[in-house]
């Protein structure tokens, strides 16, 4: 192709610039993120990035910002590296989280294997492998275009919006942008909605009790981000409400509550842990907790809920405690990455 224009004329040769024959589709699933590692320094690095978030922390800078760097970034580091500890995959010296992104990256690649122009990659939206990282890794590839997936199934402007940003913001940096596709949430898609009824009936039939209440147990987020727009509690109720629906239970059986409380300010109710201390109070000996809100288990699902809910359970009377698994890369979970995989690709491939 011959391009001129006054003095200039140029002579650009496909082989030049191989990118731009190439019709490749890359699928980037993006997480939340994770320290590199449980020592001071990785703690300290992490949650800076992630608390550093105007999407996450909505408070005026001039009151957040000393408080971050006069307070949590110097106790709580130490504090969640003892955390991370617990339950830190010393096989690959990396968090459960980055283990399962990973394997569901992996294995959505096998399951479209038999479309070779497809590319899957992942990262996460704090700490690494960084979406722009990953991002870099598509474009070098040849995708020209690529479809995104923040790994939320509840949207939340603290969770979703934010990896969005994330990621266009990456994009603002290059030359020759890919077309973009971003999955939305999908709180109440018959695929996800009947994944998780499959794996509750799946750790249901190993149990040798009968729970008398199953905790639908969602990640919070502060009651001043719901009544300023964020849609997010009401995704949850509705996941809970149709699974509630799917199973067949009462509305005492399966009940939706909010963890991971972080500040001052009041969260969405009703807490966790305050629900197990009181079913437990009231005289129920048997309960278990899941966390459809999580699509992989991570620090907030196996030592906030597996190891800490469990005890405030049966500290409080309570005998048999149990954790429901998140999807993980379970065939089940991944049947629901790869139908709404497949579904926003439409067109692309
Ligand atoms: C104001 C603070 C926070 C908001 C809002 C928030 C929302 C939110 N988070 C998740 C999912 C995860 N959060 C995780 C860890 C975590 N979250 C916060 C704070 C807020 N989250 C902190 C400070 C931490 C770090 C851990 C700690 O120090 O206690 C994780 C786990 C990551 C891991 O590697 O295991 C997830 C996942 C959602 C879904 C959400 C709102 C919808
Ligand atoms: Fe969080
Ligand atoms: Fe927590």
């Amino acid at each position: 192709m011959a391009i001129s224009g006054g003095d200039l004329a140029v002579v650009i040769k496909p082989e030049d610039h191989p990118r731009i024959e190439t019709s490749k589709v890359g699928v980037l699933l993006v997480n939340l993120g994770t320290p590199d590692g449980t020592d001071k320094a990785s703690m300290r690095r992490y949650l800076k990035e992630f608390l550093s978030d105007k999407r996450v922390i909505e408070w005026p800078r001039a009151i957040w910002l000393p408080v971050l760097y006069g307070i949590v970034l110097n106790a709580r580091p130490k504090k969640s590296g003892a955390l991370y500890a617990k339950i830190w995959n010393r096989e690959r010296n990396e968090s459960p989280l980055r283990t399962y992104t990973r394997s569901q990256g992996e294995k959505l690649g096998a399951a479209l294997a038999s479309h070779p122009e497809i590319i899957v990659d992942w990262g996460m939206r704090y700490g690494q492998p960084s979406i722009e990282q990953a991002l870099e890794r598509l474009d070098n590839a040849g995708c020209k275009r690529i479809l995104m997936f923040p790994l939320y199934p509840q949207y939340s402007a603290t969770t979703t919006a934010t990896v969005n940003d994330k990621f266009f913001e990456a994009l603002i940096k290059m030359r020759y942008m890919p077309a973009t596709r971003t999955v939305p949430s999908y709180q109440d898609e018959a695929v996800y909605i009947d994944a998780l009824a499959a794996s509750i009936e799946k750790h249901y039939a190993t149990l040798d009790f009968e729970p008398e209440v199953l905790i639908a147990s969602y990640h919070g987020i502060p009651q001043s981000y719901f009544k300023r727009g964020d849609p997010y509690p009401c995704h949850c109720w509705k996941t809970t409400r149709l699974l509630r629906e799917r199973l067949g239970w009462s509305e005492d059986k399966l009940i939706t509550c909010f963890q991971s409380r972080f500040g001052p300010e009041e969260w969405m109710q009703p807490y966790t842990d305050k629900t197990l201390e009181k079913l437990a109070r009231d005289g129920v000996k048997s309960v278990a907790v899941f966390n459809p809100g999580f699509v992989s288990d991570c620090l907030e699902t196996l030592e906030e809920i597996a190891g800490e809910g469990a005890e405030i359970f049966r500290h409080n009377g309570g005998v048999n405690f149990t954790h429901v698994p998140c999807l993980n890369d379970s065939s089940e979970g991944m049947k629901v990455i790869e139908e709404l995989v497949r579904r926003e690709l439409q067109g692309w491939i």
